[in-house]
């Protein structure tokens, strides 16, 4: 039976609550080789957050930002940046906010679609409400799969969500540029969208964070770079501190990406009063469960569901239940969130089919790659210094300046980066990388690799990089570490 919109249908054997790109995964790998039917509920758009709202629009407004600074620093080479062009290429990546392409690839995959929210209501059943109202119940057969996603949190300032800020969704669909923009928090989003707003002309861009480091989840010296990579380029940095007062006086919904209303006056905890167009709010995630019928299952609702290796939720007994993505708070990134999705999806066809062999996502999570899409870019895997140290291990560390490479200099002058590995002592492999500098998004595959393989370092001593590549920083760490070895130097 051909894969539709909406059937007139009630009874799957595998429903997925939530149409993100990890939700379609389940789906495909629950059905393509068991031959399960399956469909997805999705409220919105399929393709999720990260298609729409999150990596791929923002890669979209970087990647121009990206070449006019690699440009800059190449003596003979000017670019220019044109903010109404990047816009639109941003549109054409999110293909207009329209998902018409992949219901096309839902449908020829062979998974259904139904538009409208769906709620648990007790074991294998989804109730939906569609769009005109209507509601419909659905049945699975062998499970259901939660990938509802998280949503912007908003902290409890006085005043600050009566101002209606820019969250990550208006961020990255911004129709017009903010002249002055106060970002609030360190992590990823507040870095990433502070480098684009600059990037695309916003002239006064400030970052409000209470951490004494920005990325404060990665290798110190990562967030120092970024830092001060981003003041060079002309953004001011308030570390320590948070809003305690937002003011605006004339807020107005004018929809995703436009300024919302008139001047916005910000006060900081320890009294200064900064004033802006706009206020872009990049404190974390709120994971989409608090009205997912979790009642209805025994289960509380809110928070992230605890899930074990087979992306199956603890508390609920039969295992026919499963949530993946940032529903499950495992690792809140899209390539995570699949890997979890492909996981369970096997796992779902294989109890279907009386197996006992189950596929875990124990060791996936060990590799746990991240990019962050800065100038510099920060590229890391597996553990820090300091988690390798937390879970007990016998650590060993080396770094190593990517700017001293035959292949980071021909990329562009006055290159700055750092590179640093964390072995285990013990084992003698590599559990943790983080690289620093322009280009080196590419190179955190190998450094998953290394990881997950549990590739010995004296194994690692035989695999060449090419040159002039910034892959021969694998080269200079492991001869750094040799040095360290045979001098004696135990750090
Ligand atoms: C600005 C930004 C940039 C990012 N960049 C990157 C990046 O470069 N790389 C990366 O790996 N990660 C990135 N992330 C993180 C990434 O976007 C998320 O980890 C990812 O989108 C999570 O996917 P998910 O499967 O959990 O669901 P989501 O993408 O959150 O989608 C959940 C889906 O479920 C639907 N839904 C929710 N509740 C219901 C319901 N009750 N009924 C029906 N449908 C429902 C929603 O409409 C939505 O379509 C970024 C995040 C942000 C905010
Ligand atoms: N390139 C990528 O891979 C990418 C890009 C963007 C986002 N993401 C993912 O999306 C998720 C969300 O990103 P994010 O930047 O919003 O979250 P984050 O967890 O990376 O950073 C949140 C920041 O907000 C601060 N914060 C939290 N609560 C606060 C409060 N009440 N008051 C003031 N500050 C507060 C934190 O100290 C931190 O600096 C992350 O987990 C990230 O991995 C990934």
């Amino acid at each position: 039976m051909a894969a539709t919109v909406d059937p007139d249908r009630s009874t799957w054997d595998v429903i997925v609550l939530g149409g993100a790109a990890a939700g379609e995964n389940a789906a495909q790998y629950a059905s393509q080789f068991s031959g399960l039917s399956s469909v997805i509920v999705e409220n919105s758009l399929l393709g999720g957050e990260c298609s729409y709202w999150a990596c791929m629009p923002s890669k979209a407004l970087l990647r121009p930002v990206e070449v006019v600074d690699s440009a800059e620093h190449l003596p003979g080479l000017s670019a220019r940046l044109e903010a109404p062009g990047v816009l639109a290429r941003r549109d054409r990546v999110i293909n207009q906010l329209n998902d018409s392409s992949q219901i096309s690839w839902a449908l020829s995959t062979g998974i259904d679609v139904v538009r409208g929210y769906g709620r648990l209501a007790g074991e294998r059943t989804v109730v939906v409400v569609r769009p005109d109202g209507s509601t419909t119940t659905l049945t699975a057969n062998h499970a259901v799969v939660i990938d509802t996603g998280s949503r912007p949190a908003v902290p409890d300032v006085p005043g600050l969500r009566a101002a209606l800020p820019w969250t990550s969704r208006d961020v990255t669909t911004m129709r017009e540029v903010p002249r002055r923009v106060i970002v609030q928090g360190g992590g990823v989003v507040a870095c990433e969208s502070a480098t684009w707003l600059r990037g695309l002309g916003a002239s006064e861009v400030s970052i409000v964070y209470r951490d004494d480091r920005l990325l404060a989840r990665q290798e110190p010296f990562a967030g120092a770079l970024v830092g001060q990579a981003l003041q060079d380029s002309g953004v001011q940095l308030y570390p320590r501190l948070n809003l305690s007062q937002v003011k605006r006086a004339d807020p107005r919904d004018t929809g995703h990406g436009r300024i919302h209303g008139g001047e916005v006056s910000v006060t900081l905890d320890d009294g200064t009063i900064m004033v802006a167009d706009e206020v872009v709010v990049a404190t974390g995630r709120i994971p989409n469960t608090d009205d997912i019928g979790l009642d209805t299952v025994g289960l509380h609702p809110g928070g992230y569901l605890s899930v074990d290796d087979h992306q199956c939720l603890r508390q609920v007994n039969g295992s026919w239940l499963y949530a993946i993505g940032d529903a499950c708070g495992r690792a809140l990134l899209t390539h995570m969130g699949k890997y979890q999705a492909r996981i369970a999806g096997e796992v779902i066809a294989a109890r279907a089919q009386g197996s006992a062999e189950l596929p875990s996502s124990a060791v996936g999570h060990i590799g746990l790659p991240q990019v962050v899409f800065t100038n510099p870019e920060v590229g890391s895997a597996g553990m820090t210094e300091q988690q390798a140290r937390d879970a007990g291990l016998d650590v060993e560390t080396v770094e190593y300046d990517l700017a001293a490479l035959a292949g980071t200099y021909v990329m562009r002058a006055d290159y700055r980066g750092l590179a640093k590995l964390v072995v285990d002592r013990t084992d003698d492999v590599v559990v943790g990388a983080t690289f620093v500098g322009a280009g080196i998004a590419e190179l955190v595959h190998s450094a998953t690799t290394a990881i997950v393989g549990r590739i010995p370092v004296s194994t690692l001593w035989h695999i060449v990089p090419s040159y002039p590549t910034a892959s021969e920083i694998w080269l200079r760490l492991l001869e750094t570490l040799r040095s360290k070895r045979r001098t004696g130097d135990e750090r």
